[in-house]
């Protein structure tokens, strides 16, 4: 991405750009794994539960055991379902609110964000984890003011936008803000397919390259910006 002062939303993927991998596939989807036996065994049959049960397909849901073996294969296979991501979501929320999860963002990630705000800039999210799972991410964060969802202007998930590696749901975010050009949002993500997908939406994107993540192959340097740490980024 060349130097450039027009940058004027920012779009953030979560995990593996704002805060590690190992967060959300070592503490959060076995949080999520453990507490379902006791929510299937007590909220079963509750009204509550019923729309993140019945979003399920129906043939795994003809018995508890078949409905925790489904979600189990899903986590497993890291599979990014919209059905499985409101359930986790659902699962994290006595988590955050008994203080047994917190989400750790990279150092420079809180201040960066206040100072993007400062410049008038605004910050955006689109992960695969669910509309609600991002709020609570951000609610509860390692930061010296936990609570950031107030610097967050808009939220996108596989549900209002659609699936990450698809450049239509770029176009698809982008038009829920005609205020901004598509070449005024700058995309951050650690999936190098994403960044693909945003840029040929016509939006900017750079490749978040953290500690924790896989190798990038050779090639993507070659051909898209990389940064290690949103610190790199002051030239928007
Ligand atoms: C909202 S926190 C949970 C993140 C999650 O479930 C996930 O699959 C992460 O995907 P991302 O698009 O943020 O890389
Ligand atoms: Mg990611």
């Amino acid at each position: 991405m060349a130097a450039s002062t027009s940058v004027k939303v920012l779009l953030l993927d979560i995990e593996g750009t704002v805060c590690p991998i190992s967060f959300v596939k070592d503490v959060l989807f076995p949080y999520a794994l453990e507490a379902l036996p006791d929510v299937l065994e007590s909220e079963w049959d509750s009204p509550e539960f019923a729309k993140y049960k019945d979003a399920f397909p129906s043939e795994h849901r003809s018995s508890r055991d078949a409905f925790e073996a489904h979600f189990r294969g899903l986590v497993e296979k890291d599979v990014k379902v919209s059905y499985l991501k409101s359930l986790q979501g659902y699962l994290w929320e006595e988590g955050y609110a008994k203080g047994d999860l917190k989400a750790p963002l990279f150092p420079d990630v809180a201040a960066k964000m206040a100072e993007w705000r400062q410049k008038g800039l605004s910050i955006m999210i689109y992960s695969s984890g669910s509309v609600a799972a991002q709020k609570l991410l951000f609610k509860h964060t390692n930061a010296p003011t936990s609570d950031l969802t107030a610097q967050i202007a808009d939220w996108f998930d596989t549900v209002n936008a659609g699936l990450k590696t698809d450049a239509s749901s770029y176009k698809a975010i982008a038009s829920k803000h005609p205020e901004f050009a598509p070449h005024e949002w700058l995309f951050l993500s650690d999936n190098v397919r994403e960044v693909d997908a945003a840029i040929e939406a016509g939006m900017r994107s750079v490749v978040v390259q953290r500690p924790g993540n896989a190798p990038l192959s050779p090639d993507v340097p070659k051909r898209l910006r990389v940064i290690e740490t949103f610190e790199s980024l002051d030239d928007i």
